[in-house]
């Protein structure tokens, strides 16, 4: 423990993002709540306090500086009229927040005219149609919004989508480009000095991200072959190349995007590397 004043931190308690933000925190050596009606946990180690809140209250809290921070989606961030930014984006929980209307109706943005629209997003959704002048009626809902037709309420609805298989269950089909793209964000207050526990915290979660979307690999090739094969692995820097006892041999190891490693790999061996190794990155700092 240190003596910088106490970070506190306001986390999703349940939905979609309280289990992928609980183990992010907990991959980047948090101490999370064991117990899921836990209301607040002291992370004494880290001078960290975590309050477990609704995610949809989240940027309220942050926004009248009661918390230092934040994890929320930037769809929730924009939605609530809280005085709060983004200082991070954390690479799970993508949505995209989209009109929807029955299927087959062939809907265009210029049919929302005069149109009623069912939302649990009505601050998002308004903003968006007050800057394209378009006047519709929001019929602000809780959830389920793709109920909000079949059931007469409205005429078109706005959501969040994620497989899209909820709007195909109602009968719906979307319509127009994404309104928003969102994901999980870190937000902080508007307006305020950098708490000085913030960096530590940014470069942890920053981490996580390269140890989830990094892998290691390594091989040996022949030094005549050290060119063409590090141009396949440039790694972050420069790849690490040391000297094996085999004559003219050589050892690469570098950084490469996970989702990329099987194409990789044979790439390699196709410039005549071998003992190709390709292993999981437990934690990383850059
Ligand atoms: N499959 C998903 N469905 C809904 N939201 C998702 C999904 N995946 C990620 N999210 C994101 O999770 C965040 C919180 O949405 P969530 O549905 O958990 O809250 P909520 O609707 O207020 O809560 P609940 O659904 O528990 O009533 C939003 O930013 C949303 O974009
Ligand atoms: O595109 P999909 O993969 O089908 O996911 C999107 C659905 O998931 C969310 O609902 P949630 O379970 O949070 O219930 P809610 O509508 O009551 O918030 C969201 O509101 C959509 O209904
Ligand atoms: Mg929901």
């Amino acid at each position: 423990m240190n003596d910088r004043p106490l970070l506190r931190i306001a986390v999703p308690n349940k939905g979609s993002l309280a289990e992928a933000t609980h183990a992010m925190l907990t991959e980047a050596g948090y101490k999370q709540r064991a117990d899921s009606k836990d209301l607040v946990l002291l992370d004494e180690a880290n001078g960290v306090e975590f309050y477990y809140l609704r995610p949809r209250d989240i940027a309220v809290y942050v926004g009248e500086r009661t918390l230092d921070l934040g994890f929320t989606g930037r769809d929730m961030l924009l939605d609530s009229s809280a005085t709060a930014n983004e200082v991070l984006a954390l690479g799970f929980g993508g949505t995209k927040f989209r009109f929807a209307a029955p299927g087959g109706s062939t809907w265009t943005l210029s049919d929302l005219d005069g149109k009623r629209i069912a939302t649990s997003y009505p601050g998002l959704l308004g903003a968006w149609l007050a800057e394209r002048g378009i006047k519709a009626r929001l019929i602000k809902l809780d959830g389920a919004v793709e109920s909000a037709v079949k059931l007469g309420v409205a005429d078109a609805v706005a959501d969040v989508v994620e497989t899209g298989s909820t709007l195909k269950r109602a009968g719906l089909e979307m319509f127009g480009e994404p309104i928003l793209i969102s994901e999980a964000i870190v937000i902080q207050p508007n307006g305020v000095e950098r708490h000085p526990g913030l960096d530590l915290l940014m470069r942890r979660l920053a981490g996580v991200m390269t140890a989830r979307n990094y892998k290691m690999v390594d091989y040996n090739v022949a030094a005549a072959n050290l060119e063409r094969a590090s141009a396949i692995t440039p790694g972050i820097d420069s790849p690490t190349v040391s000297h094996l006892a085999r004559e003219g041999w050589l050892a690469v190891r570098a950084m490469i995007p996970a989702k990329d490693a099987p194409m990789i790999m044979d790439e390699l061996w196709n410039v005549g590397a071998e003992g190709i190794l390709v292993t999981d990155i437990a934690a990383c700092r850059l």
